[in-house]
C-alpha cells in the first residue's frame, strides 16, 4: 500500500463510518442552540463581569464581546501570547466573518470560552494571567455540596472494604458509575450556584431515567480488571468531578486499576469544567474537612497522586472546537493504551459524534467506532442530540417530559467496543 493511500487509510480510521450528517447552528431558531448562543452566553459573560473584581478595561473587553454576540463577525484572536492561539487561527479560518448563528454550534460555544479568557488577558503577562473567571462559581459547587459528597465518600469507603465476592463488587461499582453519571445534573453553566444550582446533586435516580443503559455489560468487564489502565475524558468540577474521583478511589483501591489517568482542560471554559488545579484543590479540601469519610478520601487520592497511580494530563485538544475523531495522532496513539476510557459529560458527548444532526436512533457505536479504545459514555442529556434510542422512546419521551433533551433529568450509560 502506497504511503498517500496508507496515510488516508489512517484518517479514514479516525473519522465515523456513516455519511456525517449537518452540524447543529445556533441560527435554528426555537432550538436550544439558538437559545444558548442569543441568550445563555451574554449571560454567562455577565456573570464574569459580576463575580470578578476585574478593571474597567477588562469588563469593557467583556461588554464589548457581548455586544457581538451574534450578529458580531467572527474574527482572529488578540492575545499574541496565547500558546493556543496558531491552532486558534486555523479552527476560526472556515468561519471568519460569518456572525455567531451560521456556524457550527459546537465551535462558537468553544470560541465564546476562548474569546472570554483573550478579553480577561487570561494568556497575558499582568495581575489578571491564569486567573480562572469562574473561580468563585467551581468553589462554591463544592462548598454548596457537602453533605451529598460525605454521603459519597462514606459510600465509596464501605465499596472498598468490602470487594470480596464478585456480586458485591458488581453492585459497589454499579452504584459508583451511575452516582457519577448523575453528577453531570449539577452543571453551572446552566443552573448557576447563586441561582440553586446545588440543589440539582443527586447520586440515584429512578433506573427508568436512564435512556440507555450498558451497565451490566461494563460491570462484568471491570469486575474481571486486574491492575489494568482506566482513563477519564473529565467534565465539571465541584461534585462532578468528586464522582469521578470517587470512583477512580474504588478502581484504584481494589486494584481492578493500577493506574488512572484523568484528561483535563487546558484553560477554563464551560464555566465548570475541570483542570488539574482543580482536582488539586479538590483533594486538597477533602483532606482538610472535617468529616472522616472526606478527609480519608481525600489522603487516598493524595496517596494515588503521590505515588503515580492518579496522574492529571491538560491537553488543548480538549478546550478545540474539533470532533473527537479530529483528535491529533499522539493523543489517539496515548489513549489507545487504555483498557477503558470514560467519557464524561454532554459537550464531550457531543463531540463523540461531532455535534451533528444524527438521527436519534442511529446506534452509537456506528458513529464512534473510531475510537482509540473501549469507552463508556455518561452523559445527562443537556442539549438536542442523542443516539442509540428506539422509535418507542422517541413516542413516549415528550409525553413525558417536554424538555427531556436540556434539562438534564435523562441520562445515558453507553459503552462501545473498540472496532479498529
Ligand atoms: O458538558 P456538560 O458540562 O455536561 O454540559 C455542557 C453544557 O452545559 O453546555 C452546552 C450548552 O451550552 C451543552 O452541551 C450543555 O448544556
Amino acid at each position: 500500500m502506497s504511503v498517500v493511500a496508507m496515510a488516508s487509510n489512517e484518517i479514514q480510521k479516525l473519522r465515523p463510518s456513516l455519511p456525517i450528517p449537518t452540524a447543529i447552528k445556533g441560527a435554528e431558531i426555537g432550538s436550544f442552540a439558538h437559545f444558548t448562543v442569543t441568550v445563555r452566553l451574554p449571560e454567562i459573560a455577565q456573570r464574569v463581569i459580576a463575580e470578578n473584581e476585574f478593571p474597567s478595561s477588562i469588563e469593557q473587553n467583556l461588554a464589548a464581546l457581548i455586544g457581538e454576540i451574534p450578529n458580531g463577525e467572527i474574527r482572529d484572536l488578540q492575545d499574541a501570547d496565547a500558546p493556543d492561539l496558531a491552532a486558534w487561527t486555523g479552527y476560526i479560518e472556515p468561519y471568519k466573518g460569518s456572525n455567531w448563528l451560521d456556524v457550527p454550534w459546537y465551535f462558537v460555544e468553544a470560541y465564546f470560552y476562548r474569546r472570554i479568557l483573550e478579553a480577561t488577558t487570561y494568556f497575558q503577562v499582568g495581575s489578571w494571567q491564569n486567573v480562572d473567571p469562574y473561580e468563585k462559581q467551581k468553589r462554591l459547587g463544592l462548598e454548596t455540596t457537602i453533605d451529598a459528597i460525605g454521603a459519597l465518600s462514606g459510600f465509596v469507603k464501605s465499596a472498598i472494604a468490602s470487594t470480596t465476592d464478585i456480586e458485591t463488587k458488581k453492585s459497589a461499582f454499579r452504584q459508583l458509575l451511575s452516582a457519577d453519571l448523575w453528577g453531570n445534573r449539577v452543571d453551572l453553566s446552566l443552573w448557576p450556584i447563586m441561582e440553586g444550582g446545588s440543589s440539582r446533586v443527586e447520586s440515584t435516580r429512578e433506573q427508568s431515567y436512564i435512556l440507555v443503559d450498558d451497565t451490566p455489560i461494563i460491570a462484568e468487564k471491570v469486575v474481571n480488571f486486574q491492575n489494568l489502565r482506566v482513563d477519564f475524558i473529565v467534565d465539571n468540577a465541584g461534585f462532578e468531578l468528586i464522582g469521578d474521583l470517587c470512583l477512580a478511589d474504588y478502581l484504584l483501591a481494589s486494584h481492578a486499576a493500577e493506574v488512572v489517568y484523568l484528561h483535563l482542560k487546558a484553560h477554563p471554559i464551560f464555566v465548570s469544567d475541570a483542570m488539574s488545579k482543580d482536582v488539586l484543590y479538590t483533594i486538597a479540601f477533602l483532606t482538610q474537612a472535617t468529616d472522616l469519610n472526606l478527609k480519608e478520601l481525600g489522603w487516598r487520592l493524595k496517596d494515588y497522586l503521590d505515588n503515580g497511580r492518579l496522574l492529571c494530563q491538560e491537553n488543548f485538544f480538549w478546550t478545540s472546537p474539533l470532533a473527537f475523531w479530529e483528535m491529533p495522532e499522539s493523543l489517539d496513539q496515548e489513549l489507545s493504551n487504555s483498557n477503558l476510557i470514560i467519557v464524561k459529560g454532554d459537550a464531550n458527548y457531543r463531540r463523540t459524534v461531532g455535534d451533528r444532526h444524527w438521527e436519534y436512533t442511529t446506534p452509537y457505536q456506528s458513529i464512534t467506532s473510531y475510537f482509540p479504545a473501549p469507552f463508556v459514555a455518561l452523559r445527562t442529556l443537556k442539549s438536542e442530540l442523542a443516539t442509540g434510542l428506539s422509535t418507542e422512546q422517541l413516542k413516549q419521551l415528550p409525553q413525558q417530559d417536554t424538555q427531556w433533551l436540556t434539562n438534564g433529568q435523562w441520562g445515558v450509560i453507553q459503552f462501545v467496543e473498540r472496532d479498529r
